[in-house]
């Protein structure tokens, strides 16, 4: 196909701690590749949104703020999150906001063994290939959405309830979005697509019970997915002792935040995940962020791992359309992570600065750049 040059008006959200250090790795590599393959081009809008920003005028987002977002063609997004400020009010703040704005239902958290990495898990050496998932996050609804309250505050007889909240159209919505991802990611490997719904429905017997309803009507519409359903407690166990068992994973929001960190750590570090909030109808800009946090303990010492957020610009360049960009990029990252560069997370000594530079120099140096 011949090359489009489209261009892509990008924000950038840093954010807090790690988050700056972190996407200004990941805006250097995506200019290298831009620059090096000639086939498109982005342009950065950088906005200032952070606790810094919160703790001088008040709030996180300026007037007009989740407007302009829209303007974008996607949101690279770093952290939010700061000793100063309680985190209910920095994540509700900033990326709370952003992503029931631009109604980001879905969010999706890959995880597989990158070239060069290693697993905790013994099973896996020499057998890289038994981890490569698909985690599947409902990101609007389910523990998140805020409702409760607090009274007796301060007394012994205080109370504070957190309401799940699970709605029939949230629920379906984020299944067809599962089942459908499950269906592709089988036809790229030319198997059935395969689908673990996970579920607390032995104990959260009101929504959980309908979240495998509905799981259950879906699945009509895909037969060619195979599908199971799993309780979220037994999944901790199937992920650790039987990886290779799975493909797409689709779970409520709580539940796949948590099964994503230990994900992330069974392929190495929390330092190399990816995710993408994704508004699947394409009506609003998708956000793309590492799902790692500020990482306060290390922030300013140059050692936060920047792949976390280099594989989030290959997602965001997936989205976008520039797929053989993206393939390239992981190809870069994989082979500097071979040959040995680092970072402490990952066992080895290197900076955030010599991955991104030795990323860079793969980028210039791959098969057809010279
Ligand atoms: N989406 C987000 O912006 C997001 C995500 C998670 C946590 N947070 C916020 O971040 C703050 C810290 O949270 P936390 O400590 O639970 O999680 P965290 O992800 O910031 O850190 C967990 C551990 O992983 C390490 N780590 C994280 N990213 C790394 C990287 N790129 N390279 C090397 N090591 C890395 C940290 O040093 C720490 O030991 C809190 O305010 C929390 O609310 C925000
Ligand atoms: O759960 C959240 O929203 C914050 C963070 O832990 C994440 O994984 O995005
Ligand atoms: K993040
Ligand atoms: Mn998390």
């Amino acid at each position: 196909m011949p090359p489009t040059n489209s261009t892509y008006k990008i924000a950038s959200i840093p954010g807090d701690g790690i988050g700056p250090e972190v996407i200004s790795a990941a805006i250097t590599v995506l200019q290298s590749l831009a620059a090096t393959l000639g086939t498109f081009s982005l342009q950065f809008h950088h906005l200032p949104w952070s606790s810094e920003h919160y703790k001088a005028q008040g709030r996180y987002i300026p007037d007009g703020g989740l407007e302009e977002l829209r303007k974008y063609d996607a949101i690279l997004f770093g952290s939010v999150g700061d000793p100063d400020v309680p985190d209910h009010i920095s994540l509700t703040g900033l990326r709370l906001t952003i992503i029931r704005h631009l109604h980001h239902y879905a969010n999706l958290r890959p995880t597989r063994l990158l070239r060069g990495c290693t697993s905790p898990l013994a099973a896996l050496s020499g057998n890289p290939s038994l981890l490569d998932w698909v985690i599947v996050r409902e990101n609007s609804e389910g523990e998140y959405t805020g409702q409760g309250g607090r009274t007796h505050v301060g007394t012994p007889w205080e109370v504070a309830t957190e309401v799940a909240i699970f709605t029939r159209h949230g629920v379906e919505r984020i299944m067809r979005f599962a089942f459908e991802t499950a269906r592709e990611r089988g036809r790229k490997k030319g198997k059935p697509g395969k689908l673990c719904v996970v579920t607390k429905s032995n104990a959260q017997i009101h929504g959980l019970v309908l979240w495998d309803e509905i799981a259950a009507v879906v699945s009509k519409d895909f037969p060619d997915v195979k599908w199971e359903k799993m309780l979220v407690d037994a999944m901790t166990v199937r992920m650790t002792l039987h990886p290779d068992t799975l493909d797409t994973i689709v779970a409520t929001n709580l539940h796949a935040d948590i099964l994503s960190d230990l994900a992330a750590a069974l392929a190495g570090s929390i330092g190399i995940a990816p995710t993408s909030n994704l508004d699947p109808t394409r009506g609003n800009p998708s956000m793309f962020e590492p799902i790692h946090g500020s990482a306060f303990e290390i922030v300013g010492k140059g050692v936060a791992n920047p792949i976390a957020a280099i594989w989030t610009a290959a997602e965001m360049l997936r989205w976008l359309g520039e797929e053989d960009a993206a393939d390239a990029l992981m190809e870069s990252v994989e082979n500097v992570i071979e040959e040995g560069c680092r970072t402490a997370d990952l066992g080895g000594n290197a900076k955030t600065e010599d991955i991104t530079s030795e990323v860079c120099r793969e980028i210039e140096r791959a098969p057809g750049q010279e």
